[in-house]
């Protein structure tokens, strides 16, 4: 019999987090989707609608409490087999130790971090993640000392600067005391260790649930391609790259970045791979290639930079070629899964805030070829089963320009 009161429902929750909880088959991973969306749904019923509001107004303090972690770089602190008293870990992160206490407290009502014995604190395997996982570790970083910035002065860059697509013209520039007159990235670029953080969480963002690049692997037809040439613009270290050439090893490979540095070459070398420094919105130097991809490069641009981006491709194209977009695509609201929706309209106002740029819908991505360029037939976008990116596809259908 399925619980019918509270605490049948209480008793059976119970019992059910006991277990592991691992999504293995398709039905278990919709299983764990459905649980997902269960969830919100669960605590507004449980808290009243209106505690709901309330409680959402004050989301802004777990992140205040996992950013004080990041800033004083207090989980590397803590002893990873042990336990350290407030008074000596405030003496060794510099942050005096009563506002340590409470924002740490804090910090484990939302599973990070424990007193074993009175004001002693210790690891448990949330916290051990920010020490053992530097991609995370860097995630955080970037959201929270450097996003939340733009965030907090978000609605005050929409009431200066209406509609802007400036790259300047956002909440991080407010929130960096030079409004309307720096980048997120080029505040980034001021200081080498958050350009090597941006990097590890770009990573992780990347690769994460429903962004692995195994779905550009599988969810596109590379076989068909024999030995053929794919020019993988804005391809960053080349990892995207390297996991086509292992599954395709007789494919060229032309990973192009406007920042190609030694370390990026290393890390993804293959003999099939060439890297090479090219900036997208200047005319494309790899000529006749079978096909462009451009994975997670449009949701950073607005549409006029993004069609001279596909403009920038034509004089390369030789009938037949393909341009290949790997991104984000917005659902229809209120159709799929809310936890799948939840964090395609994260990213959705993160590019907002960040850089003036959007996650875009599907009917979105055929206005953009039809503008850079009639000639551009489209071929359409599917998303594959478990991702939350598409793949996005337009054939050249101009002659080659000479
Ligand atoms: C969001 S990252 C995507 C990286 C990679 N394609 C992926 O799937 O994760 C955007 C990439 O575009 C590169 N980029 C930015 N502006 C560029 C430009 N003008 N020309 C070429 N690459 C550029 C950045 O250096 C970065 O590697």
């Amino acid at each position: 019999m399925p619980p019918t009161t509270l605490v049948e429902l209480a008793a059976s929750l119970r019992e059910a987090l006991d277990s592991p909880l691992v999504a293995e088959s398709k039905a278990e991973q919709e299983a764990r989707l459905d649980i997902l969306d269960m969830i919100p749904v669960l605590n507004r019923k449980l808290v009243g609608e209106a505690q709901t509001i309330r409680d959402m107004a004050w989301e802004w303090l777990n992140v205040l409490s996992l950013k004080t972690v990041i800033h004083w770089d207090i989980a590397k602190q803590v002893p990873l087999d042990g336990k350290i008293s407030y008074s000596e870990l405030s003496a060794k992160c510099g942050l005096e130790a009563s506002a340590l206490r409470r924002l740490l407290r804090h910090a484990m009502t939302n599973g990070m971090f424990y007193e074993p014995t009175k004001d002693h604190v210790a690891h448990n395997s949330m916290s051990q993640i920010l020490v053992e996982d530097p991609k995370t570790a860097a995630w955080v970083d970037l959201q929270t000392e450097t996003i939340l910035l733009g965030g907090a002065n978000q609605c005050e860059a929409l009431d200066r600067w209406p509609g802007s697509e400036s790259k300047r013209e956002t909440g991080v520039s407010i929130g960096f005391h030079h409004p309307g007159e720096t980048s997120l990235y080029e505040e980034i670029k001021k200081k080498p260790e958050k350009i090597q953080k941006f990097g590890l969480a770009m990573e992780l963002f990347s690769s994460g649930e429903g962004y692995e690049v195994s779905s550009l692997v599988e969810g596109y037809d590379w076989g068909k391609l024999g030995g053929g040439t794919v020019v993988d613009v804005g391809g960053a270290n080349g990892f995207a790259s390297s996991a086509i050439s292992d599954a395709y090893p007789s494919l060229k490979l032309v990973v192009q970045d406007i920042d190609v540095t030694e370390d990026m070459k290393t890390e993804h070398k293959r003999s099939n791979i060439e890297f090479m420094k090219y900036d997208f919105f200047t005319p494309q130097i790899v000529k006749d290639a079978d096909v462009y991809i451009y994975r997670w490069i449009f949701h950073n641009w607005q549409d006029e930079q993004s069609i001279q981006i596909l403009r920038a491709a034509i004089p390369a194209l030789k009938p037949g070629a393909k341009i290949l977009i790997n991104d984000g695509c917005l659902p229809t609201p209120g159709t799929g899964y809310w936890y799948e929706e939840k964090a395609s309209r994260n990213v959705d106002i993160c590019m907002m805030v960040a850089m003036n740029a959007k996650e875009r819908e599907e009917g979105d991505w055929e206005a953009l070829f039809e503008k850079a360029d009639p000639r551009f037939k489209y071929l359409g976008a599917k998303r594959p089963t478990g991702s939350r990116m598409m793949i996005i596809e337009a054939e050249w259908e101009g002659a080659k320009e000479t």
